[in-house]
This record gives C-alpha cells, structure tokens and sequence, in this order.
C-alpha cells in the first residue's frame, strides 16, 4: 500500500502538487490529466526520485524521505522515453546493471536475463546493441530491466505515448500481464478501461478519483 499524506510540491517558488492525500491499494490505478496537470511529478514521489515539499509518501510503511533506497528496491519505474533508462550499450549488460548494484549473484543474473528476454520474446537479442532495439523493444527492455530488480509495485510514466498502435498494443499487454501493483501515468484513455481505479489531475490538484466508467467520461468532457 502507498500512502500519500497532505503532500505538496514545488519546484522553487512553483506549486505543481497542492495538498494530496490518497491511499493506493487496489491492483491497477492509472493516473490521468492536461499535459502539465502534474502526473509526471505525483509518478515520481512514489519511488522517491523527487521528495514531497510538504508532507508524507510511504511505501508499505516506509517513508521515501527516510528510507529512499528500501522504497526504490520496492517501486520500479519506467520513464516514457526508454533512452532516459537504457545505460549500457548491450541488452544484457543493461539488464545485469540493476542486478549487479542488488549484489545478485553471476548465476541469478544470468538466469533471470534468460527468463525476462524469453518472456517478451527478445532472447535472440540478448547481445545485441541497446540502441539498434524498435522502440517498442527499447520500452519492453526498460521494463525489463525494472523487472528482474523483483519491484512489489511498478510505475510507468507515460510508457506508450512515444510508440506506434502495434507497439502500443505490445506493451499494454505486457503491463496487462504484471503480477505487480501497476500505477501508470498515462495519455491513451483506451488503455485504462479494465483498471480498478482512474485519478484525474488538474493543475495540482485531484478533480476525480473512480472507476474508469465515471472518471474517464468526466475527464473527457472536463477536456472539451
Ligand atoms: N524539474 C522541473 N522544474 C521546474 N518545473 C517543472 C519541473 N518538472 C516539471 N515542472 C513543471 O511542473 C508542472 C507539472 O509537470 P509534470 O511533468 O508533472 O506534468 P504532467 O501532467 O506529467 O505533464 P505531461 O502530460 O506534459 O507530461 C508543469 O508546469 C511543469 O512545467
């Protein structure tokens, strides 16, 4: 469960986040809202890569201002554009990174490499350089990456906006099919009809928070 208590954000004089409070425990929760409403920044306190100004974020329990790298280790996430996550030139040396920092041992790594790269299909692209991958490749390896580190729960931030309708559909199924906790920000409303649970932002703020048979239609219409 993540609980988020009164938090505010701000970015020097800027309050991006005024005073949130939620409580996320259902399985799928997608987070929508206009471009600047603050979905990116809210993605980002939840695995404390940004610190709340004001207030508390807790990760089963564990504050990210006190025990940023327990959360971390707990929260995976994946950013929108995968040449931010990629780091090192060939795909398994990319994947064994995390793994190596988590003090996994040679064998663990390898076996894990195998079993993520035959889950989506890209095995025979275990030594092949990172930045000759499809997009949709690049993203299934950044989520890869996230994977093997064992994440309870997993944040995207926008992980299909930069991908084509068959790439699109590749990884909604492979976040579909995540055991993981799935929080996503997200600009393709037709992904998020089976989600438990739609929050709406605007500029800061929470305006809907419901199933997607009530916030998305909200949204829409809020939007035109
Ligand atoms: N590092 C930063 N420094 C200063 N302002 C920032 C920074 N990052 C984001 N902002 C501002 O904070 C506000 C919220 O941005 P954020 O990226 O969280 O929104 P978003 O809803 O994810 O937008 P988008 O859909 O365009 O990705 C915007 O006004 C943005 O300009």
């Amino acid at each position: 469960m993540i609980e988020i208590t009164n938090v505010s954000l701000a970015y020097g004089q800027r309050t991006v986040l005024r005073d949130i409070s939620l409580t996320l425990s259902e399985r799928r929760i997608a987070i929508v809202g206009a471009n600047g409403s603050g979905k990116s920044s809210f993605a980002r306190l939840l695995n404390g890569l940004l610190l709340p100004s004001e207030g508390t974020v807790k990760v089963d329990g564990l504050d990210t201002r006190s025990h940023g790298k327990d959360v971390r280790r707990k929260v995976g996430f994946v950013f929108q554009n995968p040449d931010n996550q990629i780091v090192f030139p060939v795909v398994e040396e990319d994947l064994a990174f995390g793994m190596k920092n988590l003090g996994f041992t040679k064998d663990t790594i390898a076996a894990k490499t195998t079993e993520i790269l035959t889950r989506y299909d890209m095995l025979d692209l275990r030594e092949h350089p990172a930045h000759l991958l499809s997009g949709g490749q690049k993203q299934l390896l950044a989520i890869s990456g996230v994977l093997v580190m064992d994440p309870a729960y997993v944040v995207l931030d926008e992980p299909t906006t930069l991908l084509d309708l068959r790439n699109k559909r590749r990884i909604t199924r492979a976040i579909d099919a995540l055991d993981q906790t799935v929080i996503i920000a997200s600009h393709d409303l037709d992904l998020l009809g089976d989600y438990d649970r739609v929050i709406v932002f605007d500029e800061g703020g929470i305006v809907a928070d419901d199933v997607p048979g009530k916030a998305i239609p909200f949204y829409v219409n809020r939007m035109s």
